[in-house]
């Protein structure tokens, strides 16, 4: 635990409710925030910015206490060097752009000269520069995003929370808005939450996930660990998502070990690559149909999750596979079998990393 982070250890008794987490974040850190609705991620997320308080427990951030129930501490949300994106930006209509960053610092008692300098180099930053005297309504949906993150940002927080950043975008924005804003966060120092209800966000913007269900955290680890290693059957539904790295050129893309992998649309560059594990065909044999994406490898692990049976598949390109317990059967499968993996370009998606 790094110095600069986050520790929480908090109850929330809401009655028929309880939220009871301990979470750790390391400055630097993205954490992606899942849970089904009402699991408590709004709750928590409250906390952390001082607009709830906690029943019990203690919030510390970058060394300084935030919360501490035990001696009567609270440090109110306008005192936290905590920033706040939500879901619709709620960025005010009638004030220019530069003026909407501005607003926080303006809140916290800064001279507005100074305020709107900080304002527009943080507008720089999030490549906004030139749009300072814009009103929100004259934004596309990933630049009102922008203004949004420029806002939550420019009082220089520890802690970042976003919340669903990217849930007002159409379908069509949202890939390359995703990409932008991990890049942003990449470049962030402090600590990072991000809450979510998209398994593919969760898996991009994440360094980790932090699962809640039922206000407890049942799972937290690396996406991938997490994927491969499902601790509930909500959690193997929702982050059950091959993802792979590669670079596209055209209507296919390398992913290393050898492989190509048929797209269903033209990419170029750096792109990742997911698909669901219901969507990956095993075989005993190399397949000899349309399916132009076949590759070889071992089962290493079989878990049942539900009515299905998530096959771990280890190789050169590793993968995770949902067949049903009938499947099972049929195939033999079991660890250590040699088995053929195949998915049609139609069922995955590439996006540019
Ligand atoms: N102000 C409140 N007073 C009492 N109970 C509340 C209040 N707000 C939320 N709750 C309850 O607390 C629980 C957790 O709600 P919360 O909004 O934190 O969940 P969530 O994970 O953010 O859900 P969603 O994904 O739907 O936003 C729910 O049972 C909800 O009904």
């Amino acid at each position: 635990m790094s110095p600069e982070g986050l520790e929480m250890d908090v109850v929330v008794d809401r009655g028929p409710f309880v939220l009871d987490v301990s979470v750790r974040i390391d400055a630097g850190e993205v954490v992606a925030l899942l849970g089904p609705n009402g699991a408590g991620k709004s709750t928590l997320l409250g906390v952390l910015a001082g607009l709830i308080r906690p029943t019990a427990g203690r919030v510390a951030l970058a060394g300084v206490t935030l919360d501490d129930v035990a001696t009567g501490q609270h440090v109110p949300a306008r005192g936290r060097r905590v920033g706040l994106v939500v879901q619709d930006y709620l960025l005010f209509g009638h004030m220019t752009v530069v003026e909407n960053v501005a607003f926080g610092l303006r809140a916290r008692g800064i001279p507005r000269r100074r305020a709107r300098e900080s304002a527009a180099r943080t507008l720089e930053r999030v490549g906004l520069g030139g749009l300072d005297g814009r009103k929100p309504r004259e934004l596309s949906g990933g630049q009102a995003q922008r203004v949004a993150l420029a806002r939550a940002l420019v009082v220089e927080p520890r802690l970042l929370l976003l919340d669903e950043p990217l849930a007002a975008l159409d379908a069509g924005t949202r890939p390359a808005v995703r990409a932008e804003l991990r890049r942003h966060l990449a470049g962030y120092s402090g600590c990072a939450i991000v809450v979510t209800h998209d398994p593919l966000e969760a898996m991009v913007l994440g360094d980790r996930l932090v699962v809640v269900e039922d206000g407890r955290v049942v799972q937290a680890g690396p996406p991938a660990e997490v994927a491969r290693h499902p601790g509930t059957d909500y959690v193997a539904r929702l982050v059950g998502l091959n993802l792979l790295q590669g670079t596209a050129r055209g209507r296919t893309a390398d992913v290393g070990a050898g492989t190509v992998i048929a797209l269903a649309h033209e990419e170029h560059g750096p792109v990742h690559i997911a698909f669901s594990p219901s969507a990956v065909v095993l075989s005993p044999h190399r397949p000899d149909g349309s399916a132009r994406n076949v590759w070889p490898g071992t089962v290493q692990d079989l878990e049942t999750h539900g009515d299905l049976v998530r096959v771990t598949v280890s190789g050169a390109l590793p993968v995770l596979a949902d067949v049903t317990p009938l499947a099972i059967a049929d195939l033999q499968l079991a660890p250590g079998m040699p088995v053929w993996a195949s998915v049609k370009a139609s069922e995955i998606t590439a996006y540019p990393a």
